[in-house]
C-alpha cells in the first residue's frame, strides 16, 4: 500500500483524569474517504483536531507525509458577528502557512491578499457557490457555509481535506448533495477526505473506509462491512444507526482494530 498521507499510532488523550481516547490508530490515504462515525462524546472531535495537530495526544504517534497541505473545514462558520464581510472578503483573508492552528486563519484586518480574485471565484465555481461571492458572509444558511468554507480550504490546494460534521444544520437533500460534492471534489483533485459524521446510511455511498468510534476503534473497514459489524450493529442497533446521534453505548473490555473484544469474557456485556 503507498505511504499514508497521515497516521495514527496508538493515539490516547486524558483530560481531568478522564480518558477520552484510547489507543487509537488511523491512516489516512491519497484518494481515499475515511469517515469517522461514533455517538455523542466518543472523541471524534478531539481525534480529528489531534490529528489536524490542534491539540497534543496525551500519547502516542502522529506521523505526516512531508509538505502536507491541510485544507481543514470546521464544524462552525468562524466568524466575529461583528465584522461584516461578504464571501469575497472571507475568502480572501490570508492563511496559515504550514498547518492550520486556532486563530492563525482569521486574522483582521488582512495584512494582505492571500488569494487572487480569478482563484477565489474559481474555488466558489468548483463548489457551485459562485453566485454567492458578494453575499454577507453572516447571513448564508448552513449549507451555503459549508460550501464557502469548503472553497476556503480548496484554495490551499489541500493534499488532505478535513470536515468536521460537514452536513451539520443542512436538511437531507443538501446533505447528499454536499457528499456528492466532496467525493467530486476527491475525484478530482486526488485528495485524501477525512470526515466526521453521525449518520452512516447518508455516508454509505460517499465513504471508502468508516471508523467506528467510541473512545478507541470498534470496528473498521468498508461501510458496508462495518454496517453488517457486530460491534456496529451493537452501537447503532440492527436498524444501522438511524439514531446514532442520541445512542450512548457502554461497555467494559476493547476491541481490536479488526473489531473484535481482546479482553471480553463470558460476562462481558454492551447495553
Ligand atoms: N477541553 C476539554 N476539556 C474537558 N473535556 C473535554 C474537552 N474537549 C473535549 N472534552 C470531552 O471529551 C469528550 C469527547 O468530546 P468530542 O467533542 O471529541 O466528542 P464527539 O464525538 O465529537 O461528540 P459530538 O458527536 O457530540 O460532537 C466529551 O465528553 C467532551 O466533553
Amino acid at each position: 500500500m503507498a505511504e499514508p498521507l497521515l497516521k495514527l499510532s496508538n493515539i490516547s488523550w486524558h483530560i481531568d483524569g478522564r480518558s477520552v481516547l484510547e489507543g487509537v490508530d488511523l491512516s489516512l490515504q491519497r484518494g481515499q474517504i475515511t469517515t469517522i462515525i461514533g455517538p455523542n462524546g466518543a472523541g471524534k472531535t478531539c481525534l480529528i483536531r489531534i490529528a489536524l495537530g490542534l491539540m497534543p495526544a496525551s500519547s502516542g504517534q502522529r506521523w505526516l507525509a512531508p509538505n502536507l497541505r491541510i485544507g481543514y473545514v470546521p464544524q462552525r462558520f468562524p466568524l466575529n458577528p461583528y465584522l461584516p464581510l461578504t464571501v469575497a472578503d472571507f475568502l480572501a483573508l490570508p492563511g496559515p502557512s504550514g498547518q492550520p492552528s486556532r486563530f492563525s486563519w482569521l486574522r483582521w484586518p488582512a495584512p494582505r491578499q492571500q488569494y487572487s480574485q480569478s482563484e477565489i471565484l474559481s474555488a466558489l465555481r468548483e463548489v457551485g457557490a459562485e453566485h454567492l461571492l458578494s453575499h454577507a458572509a453572516l447571513t448564508l444558511s448552513g449549507g451555503e457555509q459549508q460550501r464557502v468554507l469548503l472553497a476556503r480550504a480548496l484554495l490551499r490546494k489541500p493534499d488532505l481535506l478535513v470536515l468536521d460534521e460537514p452536513v451539520q444544520g443542512v436538511d437531507l437533500a443538501g446533505q447528499n448533495e454536499l457528499y456528492a460534492l466532496i467525493r467530486k471534489l476527491r475525484d478530482r483533485h486526488g485528495c485524501g477526505v477525512l470526515m466526521v459524521s453521525h449518520d452512516l446510511h447518508v455516508v454509505m455511498a460517499a465513504t471508502d473506509q468508516v471508523v467506528c468510534l467510541n473512545r478507541h476503534v470498534c470496528c473498521t473497514g468498508h461501510p458496508e462491512a462495518v454496517s453488517k459489524h457486530p460491534e456496529y450493529q451493537r452501537l447503532f442497533g440492527a436498524s444501522g444507526g438511524r439514531d446514532l446521534a442520541i445512542y450512548t453505548h457502554h461497555h467494559d473490555h476493547h476491541h481490536s482494530l479488526q473489531g473484535d473484544a481482546t479482553d471480553c469474557d463470558a460476562g462481558c456485556k454492551h447495553d
